[in-house]
């Protein structure tokens, strides 16, 4: 029997995982979070189903027993992938899940913007009936939308604000067959001074760290929106504080970011009046939690089994 442990248990039970495993398997649902939590908890441990707990150098040192781990998501920023491969643990994420739903959630939040939901409601509750303050809306085709990460989501971005209507400008040093309907830019900076919303969708990695400075912010300008439900950790937030205080910014939707939840300037960030802010719940319907359980115990078995030959 293989002995499977998942960390965290943010997303259900761990019905789904032993529906899918089946009798070989010994699963138990640990609800931990810290290296030592997860240490005490996994030990004989061959698989891990994680989520947000840290896989760290000194957590795969202490499990020495550990064959595989399979990320509930697909950003793989709290796996230190050098330290899995030293101690020849295999490591996957479930890429596959939650396109639609990321991608629904930016394009919602860019057609929001565009016409003026937030500010708008935001008026009638402070100030009562009426227009003022609020910015005429452009219509979609003239209201570019900038996309950075022209990956899964991203496309499926560029799929659906295209379709309203809005021009898609893309940057992404890293993506071929990038068609021809869309406008390249070879700089981030490059890419925000000619948009009005810049979506984020790259990873978050030691590259990406911090990649909307004040500079990006700058460009973007005073009119414009930034769209982020990739990681907070792609965004400079002293900066982003900065830029949304002083006015050269117009506003900023964000699903995430660098503290969740906020503490300090993401906290600032947050509660600012031009921020509209929601607990990272761009991945979340009643398919994607499912499936993302389903396809993580798959994964998972599929790399014991390989492990095993
Ligand atoms: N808020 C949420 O609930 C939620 C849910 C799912 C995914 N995400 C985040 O969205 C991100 C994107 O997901 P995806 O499925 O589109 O990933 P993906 O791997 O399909 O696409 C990422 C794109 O970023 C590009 N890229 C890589 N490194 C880059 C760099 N240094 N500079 C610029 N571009 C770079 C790649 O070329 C790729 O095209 C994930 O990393 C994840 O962190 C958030
Ligand atoms: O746990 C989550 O918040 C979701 O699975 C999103 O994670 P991901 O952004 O890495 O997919």
């Amino acid at each position: 029997m293989r002995r499977i442990v998942i960390t965290d248990t943010n997303l259900g039970d761990g019905s789904h995982e032993r529906a899918e495993l089946g009798d070989g398997y010994d699963v138990t649902l640990a609800g931990v979070l810290t290296e030592d939590e997860v240490i005490a908890a996994a030990q004989d441990a061959e698989g891990l189903l994680v989520q947000w707990a840290p896989m760290t150098e000194r957590v795969f040192a202490a499990l020495p027993g550990l064959r595989a781990v399979v990320r509930y998501g697909i950003g793989l920023d709290n796996i230190d992938l050098d330290a899995a491969a030293r101690h020849d643990v295999a490591v996957s994420n479930v890429d596959d899940y939650c396109i639609d739903e990321v991608a629904d959630h930016a394009a919602a939040s860019i057609y929001a913007h565009s016409r003026r939901l937030t500010a708008a409601a935001r008026r009638v509750a402070e100030a009562g009936w009426g227009t003022s303050g609020i910015a005429a809306p452009l219509p979609p085709a003239q209201d570019p939308v900038g996309i950075a990460g022209f990956g899964r989501i991203g496309r499926a971005v560029a799929a659906r604000v295209s379709a309203l209507g809005f021009p898609v400008h893309v940057w992404d040093p890293f993506a071929t067959d990038v068609p021809a309907s869309v406008t390249r830019h070879e700089t981030l900076a490059g890419l925000a001074a000619a948009v009005h919303h810049l979506t984020l969708h790259m990873p978050s990695t030691a590259e990406t760290a911090g990649a909307v400075d004040a500079g990006v912010l700058a460009a973007l300008g005073e009119g414009g929106h930034l769209v982020n439900t990739a990681r907070g950790a792609l965004v400079d937030e002293e900066a982003l504080l900065a830029a949304l205080d002083a006015g050269t910014l117009g506003f900023a939707s964000l699903d995430v970011l660098t503290s969740e939840p906020p503490a300090g300037v993401a906290a600032q960030v947050a509660a600012h009046p031009r921020v509209l802010v929601n607990p990272h719940i761009a991945y979340l319907s009643t398919e994607s939690l499912p499936q993302l359980r389903i396809r993580a115990a798959v994964k998972l078995a599929a790399l014991l089994e390989d492990a095993a030959r």
